[in-house]
């Protein structure tokens, strides 16, 4: 099994995780093979990168972490606990504790700020407006909350969206291509803002991406995927990962060919 060298007890550990889709008009159910044997933790506290290009495998894994999808062999064990057994109870249960963030925000556009934010509780069936509050001031934006998404930039979105997926107070944070939608400078503000929430709260967070630069920027280590593989786990050190880069530049190579 490969391991990260980050310190600590897993958040997530995958174990001989492996997903087949049935392909469109196939006849069998195993045609397309989207994880491979994969194994690996994720570290309690750290800031992990799944990191691949297109089709590798990453939003079916982030899928997998909050039990929206389901290895055809292999187990994923959150939190110490294996998903597989959990009744569709549990599994709602277990999702209150983890907050998503997507790459198109996915705010609800005919809701202000304040109310965006406070969806999960609503869900919950709680209220708590200064918690409410709070999160919105932590992400810099205490000033808009009665504005729409449509009144916000890009960068304020997400941000948002941020605030909402933690005003539960997850001890995970799943957030898939957080960046993407975004220009360079506001991907910076949003890779700060979520090292800030791992300083904050001490939130385990898992970043999907295509992009070397968002791991470089916040990730202690991430895993490298290539067609549904785990290729290896890189670390990253001051800010660089070269062999993350090679890696990278050797995929690249290839796919142009
Ligand atoms: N529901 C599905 N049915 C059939 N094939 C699927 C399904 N979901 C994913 N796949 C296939 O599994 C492989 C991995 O897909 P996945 O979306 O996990 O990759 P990804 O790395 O997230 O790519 P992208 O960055 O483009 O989203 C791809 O070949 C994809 O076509």
């Amino acid at each position: 099994m490969i391991r990260s060298g980050v310190a600590g007890v897993p958040a997530i550990r995958f174990e001989h995780v492996t997903r087949r889709f049935a392909a469109a008009g196939a006849e069998t159910a195993d045609a397309v093979l989207a994880l491979d044997d994969v194994s690996f933790d994720i570290p309690r506290g750290a800031i992990f990168g799944i990191l691949g290009e297109s089709g590798a495998g990453k939003s079916t894994l982030l899928r997998m972490m909050n039990g929206l999808d389901h290895p055809t062999s292999g187990r994923v064990i959150v939190a110490g606990t294996d998903l597989a057994p959990l009744a569709k109870r549990q599994l709602i249960a277990l999702r209150h504790r983890i907050g998503v963030v997507f790459q198109a925000f996915n705010l609800v556009g005919n809701l202000n700020v304040r109310a965006n934010i406070a969806l999960p509780l609503r869900l919950q069936r709680r209220r708590d407006p200064e918690r409410v509050r709070a999160m919105a001031a932590f992400v810099g934006l205490e000033h808009r909350l009665e504005h729409h998404p449509a009144q916000l930039s890009g960068g304020e979105q997400q941000r948002v969206a941020i605030a909402r997926a933690l005003v539960t107070d997850p001890a995970l944070l799943l957030c898939d291509e957080p960046t993407s939608a975004l220009d360079t400078h506001t991907t910076a503000e949003i890779l700060a803002l979520l090292r800030a929430t791992r300083a904050e709260f001490g939130t385990t967070i898992a970043l999907v991406t295509h992009e070397l630069e968002a791991v470089k920027a916040i990730c202690d280590a991430a895993a490298v995927f290539e067609r549904g593989r785990l290729q290896e786990i890189v670390e990253v050190s001051a800010g660089r990962a070269p062999r993350a880069e090679r890696y990278l530049d050797h995929v690249r190579t290839e796919l142009a060919r």
